[in-house]
């Protein structure tokens, strides 16, 4: 046996022939140490084929498949344990070829591959009919979960200051996660963050491969995965483009222990991509969706106010009306301006006038059911759409609403009172006919000395 402290060392001693079996250990390389990487592809390359068997420690699982991409190799997790260590290497010096096991072992590969082709179809299908985002995560963690020997799955989304969320589980095995982990509002704030797979792979933001709980250094968390059944655990950090930002991480748990070829890692980030990319889309959608929302606000709402403004007053009206009329029900406006308010701003100026504005605004908002909405028409006129309410009642409302208004003190400036016009929607008027005749009611009640209630004939 031969030592070489350095990959270069390695490279010299390799030239000189008559090496049986390479073992690099990964173990005091740095992840994303790429030029270390580099060169050690270049000794699996150089190997040509002849045995190469890797030790890897569990957070540096990512170089296995550039690895693999130089040349055939086997590989251990490390720390690996001295049984195992043997174990491997006898395997690979008395029969290479079969280290992999024995035929059986290869067919089951393929088989293993296969399954992971259709899953891959699975997860793409989950995806492309993305709607909701739980409904996706559900789908996917059943999905990773129909893979032989996973026993649990996690989907778990990167949240505001790296938290992670749990979208959902799939378990086999009875595991909870969120008792595992530790979950407050949702979110996973563990003290495992340094040694359970999925955290890692998140915050090392590379593929983590666990293939013997306790190699995680944490007994407690070794004795739990063991007493679920969990003999090997791989998590995938959710990208939806290399290197692009980190979007969350899924975690399959399996029954037994076992070696992944390269295509079998390919296919996994492939699965994690396309994941990455839903998740990333979902996300988008809800920026989309809180967009949307709020421009629809902005459109329809009076700044000064907040009550709805014209347009939307006048939409609303027409449902109303449309509405009213389908089930038979009674509908009623009631049209109020503001008395003398010119002089308020002549006196006080337009910021104290404003200020009344919202006042009278809140105060007849403050009057009404939720069912009743209230519109900001025109400078110091307000429109009230009062549902399911006779001209009876709708009188009533008014008369509220004056004596309220003029009873209330106003920030900076005397007490104003309010004209009102109500009409109730006659059948078959439409909203135009219906203002028309309320404006007119509010014109009489101006006309009558104001301060008053006036119903439209
Ligand atoms: N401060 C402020 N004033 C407004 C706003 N919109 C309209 N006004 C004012 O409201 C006043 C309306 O005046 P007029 O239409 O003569 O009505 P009025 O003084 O209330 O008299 P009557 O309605 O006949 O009782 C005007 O001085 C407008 O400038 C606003 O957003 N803020």
């Amino acid at each position: 046996m031969r030592l070489a402290g350095s990959s270069g060392a390695a490279l010299e001693q390799l030239a000189q022939g008559g090496t049986d079996l390479l073992i690099v250990d990964l173990a005091g390389c740095t992840a994303g140490d790429t030029a270390q990487l580099t060169t050690l592809c270049m000794l699996v390359r150089t190997r040509n084929g002849a045995p190469v068997l890797v030790l890897c420690p569990f957070g540096m699982t990512a170089w296995l498949p550039e690895l693999m991409g130089h040349g055939p190799l086997h590989y251990r997790i490390s720390p690996v344990i001295d049984v195992e260590l043997c174990q491997a290497v006898t395997q690979l010096l008395r029969a290479p070829d079969m280290a992999h096991g024995p035929a059986q072992q290869l067919a089951d590969k393929e088989r293993e591959l296969r399954e992971l082709l259709t899953l891959q179809r699975s997860v793409q299908r989950a995806v492309g009919k993305l709607e909701d985002v739980a409904e996706l995560a559900a789908q996917i963690c059943t999905a990773l979960c129909s893979f032989p020997g996973v026993r649990h799955t996690a989907l778990l989304q990167m949240k505001e200051g790296g938290n992670l969320r749990l979208l959902d589980q799939e378990a086999r095995n009875g595991l909870d996660l969120e008792r595992l982990l530790g979950c407050r509002d949702g979110l996973l704030a563990s003290p495992l963050r340094d040694v359970f797979p999925p955290l890692l792979a998140v915050s090392a933001g590379e593929l983590v491969l666990l293939d013997a709980p306790e190699k995680a250094g944490d007994p407690q968390l070794a004795a739990t995965l063991h007493a679920h059944d969990v003999r090997m655990v791989l998590a995938l950090p959710l990208r939806s483009e290399p290197d692009g930002p980190i979007h969350g991480a899924i975690s399959l748990m399996f029954e037994r222990q076992s070696q992944f070829s390269r295509e079998q890692f390919a296919c996994f980030a492939a699965i994690a991509q396309c994941i990455g990319f839903a998740l990333a889309m979902s996300e988008l959608k809800q920026q989309n969706d809180a967009l949307a929302g709020r421009l629809a606000q902005v459109l329809t709402t009076d700044p000064l106010t907040g009550a709805i403004n014209r347009r939307a007053g006048e939409q609303l009206l027409d449902t109303e009306i449309r509405r009213a009329r389908r089930y038979g029900l009674p509908l009623a406006v009631i049209a109020c301006n503001i008395d003398n308010f010119r002089s308020v701003n002549d006196a006080y100026g337009y910021p104290i006038g404003d200020q009344a504005l919202r006042a009278v605004s809140h105060t007849i908002a403050g009057r009404l059911r939720v069912s009743d909405r209230l519109a900001r028409m025109r400078g110091e006129e307000f429109l009230v759409i009062a549902t399911h309410t006779t001209a009876r009642d709708a009188l009533r409302l008014a008369e509220k609403l004056r004596a309220t208004v003029a009873g209330t003190e106003l920030p900076g400036c005397e007490t104003v009172t309010i004209s009102l016009g109500v009409a109730q929607v006659a059948p078959n008027e439409d909203a135009v006919a219906v203002m028309d005749r309320v404006d007119g009611a509010l014109r009489q009640a101006k006309r009558r000395g104001r301060n008053c209630v006036e119903l439209a004939q």
